[in-house]
């Protein structure tokens, strides 16, 4: 079955547990087969007066013997199933994560959150179910019934069982013509719970958003119809379940009903014994459990089967930027960065996101880049640690073709501060690490770099301090500035800093420039602002509008152009006199 191929090495090497708890299963059915025995044998000699005192003793003990044994394998069978169950949910959510990580970041620009959260819960739910209960409750469903059957044939003949036996032919006809309906109702299913997810991961999120436009009670009404739709979803599928129920359960008592008949019948005439009735109805009565429990060992394997092909669907799916045949690892880089008539488009776009970008940035040198909202910055920043990949020939590190370094050793020289900034949670020192190995003095060293050492120390925990939903709430700047602090500590030979002074004011703006410039002067640097005030030091500064390169100089030359820049910067040399003067 192809459908496993994610979680078939598991299964094979956990075969041997896999084999022995059915076993263990199958040791459960043929001990429940000597209880209806022993009281058909009882009847009997209760009947012909022949009941002794050792025959409550012998038989006392031997409903004692099989109740313990049953225990034990019970208890056995649960153990190592479940046990092999709980085994395949934790590798697959395992490989489930790996590939989470694998996956281009493009993947998540075109796939949903609540998508591939749903992915790591429910789906994997269903599958654990099915490889664990599904799997026990199948075994069942077919060696009780065949130890059964063997039994009624050799207590009241083949005539007898077949006529017991007969109305099942309607049961396999109803169930295998509800297969195809139930697998898509499980898959409409998983989609309205991935689609509630989202919704409800969308509004957490954004809750600050929704609560300052004031959106409640739109998000909620939002939410009741996905909800709404969820619950349509669901009862869909229970409505299947519900007519397949009780339509088991009455194929069950129509089972027993001929039995009564037919058996009562042969009784009456002789030809089997009262004990050998109450056995046969014994066994029959132990018939309705196997049988009930198909529908719902079908709807288990349904609803695993789907989320296995949800769950084989991401595994299967390749991230589009990987190491090339050739990718040479280089660690002393010298970072020399140029851009070649380099035109950039999104995989999902039609329209370009940058057009014929012509950069020569040396060793030591920064590079700053302005334009307005959308016209191309952070596309073209990404494209150095191959967030996206560029075209071959039109980017270069050190006369290397970026395509040709592998993502490791490339992406461990740059220090990356991204426009918007994400801190886990745990501890502030844990998030400058962000979990790598670095001594006490050079966490403060990069904290004062980033001009956060001292709001840090004024924290009752200092670095110890938990940042996240269950620790101190910091601000906007706060934040930036950690996430600052994050990408100098590794000592980076790029820095690439991307709109991320935004949430300091001018004043803060500058001290953090100061500090960072020591940093700086060693290392190639590229800095992505708004503000003028952040970039005009830089060697070169270009100014990018719709993905084109329309003005590029120094502060000073691009003052003298009276283009773009010029004109922004005295937009916002008066709006700092304005502020200053209030
Ligand atoms: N993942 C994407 N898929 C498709 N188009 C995208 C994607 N990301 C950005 N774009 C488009 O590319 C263009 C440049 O976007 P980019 O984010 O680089 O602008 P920016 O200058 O950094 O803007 P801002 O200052 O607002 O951050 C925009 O037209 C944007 O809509």
């Amino acid at each position: 079955m192809n459908e496993l191929r994610y979680i078939k090495d598991v299964i094979l090497k956990c075969k041997y547990k896999y084999i022995a708890g059915i076993i263990c299963i199958f040791m459960v059915d043929i001990l429940q087969m000597v209880l209806p025995k022993v009281l058909g044998v009882l009847t009997d000699k209760l009947k012909s007066g022949n009941f002794t005192k050792d025959d409550l003793v012998t038989y006392s003990i031997l409903i004692v013997v099989v109740s313990i044994s049953t225990a034990v394998f019970r208890f056995s069978w649960r153990y190592l199933v479940f046990g092999v169950s709980k085994l395949i949910e934790k590798t697959i959510r395992e490989r489930l994560y790996i590939q989470y990580q694998r996956l281009s970041p493009n993947y998540y620009n075109v796939h949903k959150t609540g998508d591939l959260m749903s992915h790591a819960t429910n789906d994997i739910d269903n599958i654990r179910m099915m490889v664990g209960q599904g799997v026990a409750l199948i075994s069942d469903s077919l060696l009780l019934p065949a130890a059964i059957l063997v039994m009624l044939i050799l207590t009241a003949g083949v005539k007898m069982t077949l006529a017991a036996f007969s109305p099942m032919i309607f049961l396999i006809i109803v169930v295998v013509s509800n297969v195809k309906n139930m697998h898509i109702r499980i898959n409409r299913m998983q989609e309205a719970i991935s689609d509630l997810t989202e919704k409800t991961r969308e509004n957490i999120s954004g809750i600050r958003v929704v609560k300052s436009f004031v959106q409640e009670s739109e998000e909620v009404e939002k939410f009741k119809k996905s909800n709404l739709h969820n619950k349509e979803m669901n009862l869909k599928f229970v409505r299947i379940m519900s007519t397949l129920h009780p339509f088991v359960m009455a194929i069950s008592y129509l089972t027993f009903a001929i039995t009564l008949l037919y058996g009562g019948l042969k009784v009456i005439y002789s030809e089997i014994t009262i004990g050998e009735f109450v056995t046969f109805a014994g066994y029959l009565l132990q018939l309705i459990w196997p049988i009930a429990a198909l529908g719902w060992v079908t709807s288990i394997f349904q609803k695993g089967i789907v989320s296995l092909k949800r769950v084989n669907i991401l595994m299967d799916e390749n991230p589009d930027i990987v190491d090339s045949d050739d990718s040479i690892s280089i660690d002393s880089l010298d970072w020399k960065i140029e851009m070649k008539h380099l035109n950039f488009t999104y995989p999902e776009s039609h329209t370009p996101s940058l057009e014929n970008i012509n950069i020569s940035l040396k060793k030591g040198k920064t590079l700053a880049i302005c334009g307005k909202t959308g016209s191309g910055k952070t596309t073209l920043i990404n494209l150095i640690p191959r967030l996206f990949n560029a075209s071959a020939g039109t980017l270069f590190i050190d006369d290397v073709d970026i395509n040709r370094i592998s993502l490791s050793s490339l992406r461990k020289n740059i220090g990356y501060v991204p426009q918007d900034t994400i801190l886990f949670s745990a501890t502030i020192k844990e998030n400058i690490c962000f979990f790598r190995d670095f001594d006490d003095e050079s966490i403060i060293k990069a904290a004062k770099a980033a001009g956060i050492h001292n709001d840090i120390i004024d924290f009752p925990r200092q670095y110890e301090t938990i940042v996240g939903e269950r620790g101190v709430n910091l601000s906007g700047g706060q934040k930036q500035r950690i996430s600052i602090a994050r990408a100098i500590i590794g000592n980076p030979s790029l820095l690439v800093l991307d709109d991320c002074l935004s949430a300091v004011d001018t004043h803060t703006e500058a001290l953090i420039l100061g500090a960072l410039k020591e940093i700086m002067k060693e290392r190639t640097s590229i800095i992505v602002s708004h503000r003028i005030s952040a970039i005009k030091d830089a060697d070169e500064i270009i100014m990018l509008d719709e993905g084109r390169i329309i003005e590029r100089g120094n502060h000073d030359s691009l003052l003298e152009q009276k283009g773009i820049y010029c004109e922004l910067y005295q937009k916002q040399l008066l709006a700092a006199k304005i502020e200053e003067e209030e």
